[in-house]
């Protein structure tokens, strides 16, 4: 079965679109992890599915796949994708994306930029989730990170010595992190301005990483070491992130299509 596919990036976040509005793709895990792999499929930090609304319902359904097969309830670059990938077929310009995370309202801006509402982050060490109790301002880790849930499990170090390649895997996989976690590591450059780069969890280092963008200025601001709405520099380019006053994190950047292309799905199951 030959299927269209969208190769999309925001901030260098790359993404496999592929759209099962018109039926089931029939993908597993195994298959997705040789559809992402870079020298042997199409290569992506993501493999993201437009999928049907639910009965009666208007929105659209989208879900995120790592590299390693899993899935995560929230993809801040993909979630902008999927809002310009829409815009393009004629819809919008405001959106709203049901995710595993939440339900999602995006806009595409005048200046080409799109908007995601992210929604509450989760505070509370149940909603990251940890394995246990504990206070997710401190995590208990060696040089003290704080933690929070952006619809999916994200913990940020700040001035961190390490190399983040080298110690990435051991902390994503950290006994205390119920379901893994994507690891931050972030420089404050200036209260209102923030670098981060992020070992994403069933990905590895990726060039930005929404979610993880919205996550270090969350613990930021509760660490009072920003302000609430700071610009977040990333190796693939700046995402604008606000705390907003009733606590929605707004996160604004750019979504672009690399290329179309037909993929043969059996040379993959
Ligand atoms: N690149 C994504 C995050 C992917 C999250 C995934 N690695 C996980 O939670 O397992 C972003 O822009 O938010």
């Amino acid at each position: 079965m030959q299927v269209a596919f969208n190769k999309m990036h925001g901030a260098g976040n790359d993404f496999i679109v592929l759209d099962e509005r018109a039926g089931s793709l029939g993908l597993t895990p195994a298959m997705i992890a040789r559809l992402a792999d870079r020298h042997t499929g199409i290569g992506c930090d993501q493999l993201v599915l437009i999928a049907a609304p639910d009965h009666g319902s208007d929105d659209v359904r989208v879900r995120f796949f790592n590299p390693d097969g899993s899935e995560s309830g929230a993809c801040g670059n993909a979630t902008r994708c999927v809002a310009s990938l829409l815009a393009g077929q004629g819809a919008g310009p405001d959106f709203r994306i049901r995710t595993d995370g939440g339900l999602l309202a995006a806009r595409v801006l005048e200046d080409g930029l799109i908007e995601v509402d992210m929604g509450r982050p989760g505070l509370d060490w149940r909603d990251i989730p940890l394995a246990r109790e504990a206070d997710t301002l401190h995590l208990p880790l060696l040089h003290d990170p704080a933690g929070c849930s952006m619809g999916n499990p994200h913990a940020t170090f700040f001035d961190h010595p390490a190399d983040p390649a080298a110690v990435g895997p051991l902390l994503e996989a950290a006994p205390l992190f119920a379901e893994r976690a994507n690891i931050g590591f972030a420089r404050i450059l200036s209260r209102e301005r923030i670098s981060l780069r992020v070992w994403e969890r069933g990905t590895g280092l990726t060039l930005a990483c929404g979610s993880g963008a919205c996550a270090a200025v969350v613990n930021a601001v509760r660490r009072g070491v920003t302000e609430r709405r700071v610009a977040v520099e990333m190796e693939g380019g700046v995402l604008g992130i606000e705390w907003t006053g009733d606590g929605r994190i707004l996160m604004t950047g750019p979504a672009v299509i690399s290329f179309t292309g037909l993929v043969e799905l059996d040379d993959y199951r």
